[in-house]
């Protein structure tokens, strides 16, 4: 592990440490609903062609061009072909069938006229406009043709492309399944909603926080909530849950105080824990117990969030076969000044104005435990380790919460 000044890790070291602990899940065969937002895990190609036969652009009728090259004029129809049914007879010379939207052209047709160019008539129809061979003609294979590889390896499932899978036939698709985490909120002083604070206590708010990060990042979430300050009774919690996650996410208990469970439950036990050179989010911990990746994130609510965002959110992106893990950036103008302190990447919370000339505010101070400035921000200010001072006006690096 790279270490920086004064024993600090540096933040992209515990970044690669995490995002190498988590490593790539898995590929699983999911129903196609189920995939939105997943990478696929194997090239897709196209077991019919799409369109799967020649077919009608417009409701009409199916002609022969050369029919209807001298207008006005009048033409039998002798079938009607509504979208799934194929013609039951071919088109003969000089005369025209009815045919919908989708509808397969019947042999000997090469042209549809649309509807509003006739009068619309259903044992005879007048045609008062010619049109070219192949107008409102949808060939087969036109879009894809059978075993096109419609989709490689490694795209990110959108609704374009689960709409494509769907109309190839796919009823489901291999992808990269999503990381199962196991969220755990340590500190005795901790409860649940509805319950009456008693002195010294504060209602749980981390684990809700954390599993809704991993949500939002395309990972399942387990919660599991108010584990008192006790080693024991933290891993009768925990081990019997490991087996089914790829990664246990906890915050608190891990700096330097007299109680610190998740800490000394898990010292020399695979996980080393270390303080990285940033702000908020400086204590941390990375390994591997009873096989199963640990995370531990410090218990201050901001710096829990920041170091999801800064280490947990790129690894589980990189876990599901994202090839882009990061957050987009932009570079804006501070709208007022800043300091940092010395040797620390700090990431304070902001507001981003695109419009007024690319502009953004901190909001709230440093303190890790300003929850409702965090709620308020769409950003994180980047502020180097080496920088201690910036004017207002100085450029920074801005990373999107969103
Ligand atoms: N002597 C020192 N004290 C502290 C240091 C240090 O280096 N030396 N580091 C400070 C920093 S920085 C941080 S960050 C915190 C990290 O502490 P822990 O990870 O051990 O977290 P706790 O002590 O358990 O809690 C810190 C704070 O956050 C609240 N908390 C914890 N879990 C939750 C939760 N699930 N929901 C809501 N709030 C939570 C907790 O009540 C505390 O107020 O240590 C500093 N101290
Ligand atoms: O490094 Mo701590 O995470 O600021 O509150």
């Amino acid at each position: 592990m790279v270490v920086v000044s004064n024993s600090l890790t540096a933040v992209a070291a515990h970044r690669e440490r995490i995002a190498e602990l988590v490593g790539v899940t898995g590929t699983a065969e999911l129903p196609v609903a189920d995939c939105l937002g997943l990478v696929l895990a194997l090239d897709l190609v196209a077991p019919v062609a799409l369109p799967p036969f020649d077919n009608s652009a417009m409701d009409g009728y199916a002609v022969r061009a050369a029919d209807v090259a001298a207008v006005p004029v009048a033409l039998p129809v002798t079938d009607d072909i509504p979208a799934g049914r194929a013609a039951s007879t071919p088109l003969e010379p000089g005369t025209a069938q009815r045919i919908m939207t989708g509808a397969p052209l019947p042999a000997g047709a090469d042209a549809v006229v649309q509807v509003e160019w006739t009068d619309g008539g259903t044992s005879s129809v007048r045609v008062d406009r010619g049109v070219p061979a192949g107008a409102n003609v949808r060939r087969a294979a036109d879009d894809v043709a059978v075993g096109t590889t419609v989709l490689v390896a490694g795209t990110v499932l959108g609704p374009a492309q689960l709409g494509l899978a769907a109309a190839l036939g796919f009823g489901s698709l291999p992808v990269r399944r999503r990381p199962r985490v196991l969220v755990l909120s340590t500190g005795s002083e901790l409860v649940g909603p509805g319950e009456v604070l008693a002195p010294g206590q504060i209602y749980e708010s981390n684990g809700v926080m954390l599993a809704a990060a991993v949500r939002e990042a395309g990972g399942e979430a387990e919660l599991l909530r108010f584990v008192p300050d006790d080693v024991a009774a933290f891993r009768a919690a925990v081990e019997p849950r490991l087996a089914a996650f790829d990664l246990l996410l906890t915050s608190g208990g891990v700096s330097a105080g007299a109680y610190e469970v998740v800490k000394d439950a898990f010292t020399g036990r695979g996980v080393e824990f270390t303080r990285v050179a940033m702000q908020p989010g400086g204590p941390q911990g990375a390994g591997r117990y009873l096989g199963v990746a640990v995370a531990t994130l410090p218990g201050n609510p901001v710096s829990a969030q920041v170091s999801f965002e800064v280490f947990i959110r790129p690894a589980l992106r990189a876990a599901m076969g994202h090839a882009v893990v990061q957050r987009p950036t932009v570079v804006a103008k501070l709208s007022s000044p800043l300091t940092s302190p010395a040797g620390r990447t700090q990431f304070r919370r902001g507001r981003y104005d695109p419009a007024s000339g690319q502009v953004v505010t901190p909001v709230g101070g440093p303190g890790s435990h300003l929850l409702s400035a965090l709620a308020l921000s769409d950003c994180l200010i980047e502020v180097p380790e080496d920088v201690t001072e910036l004017a207002a006006g100085a450029d920074v690096l801005v990373r999107f919460l969103h």
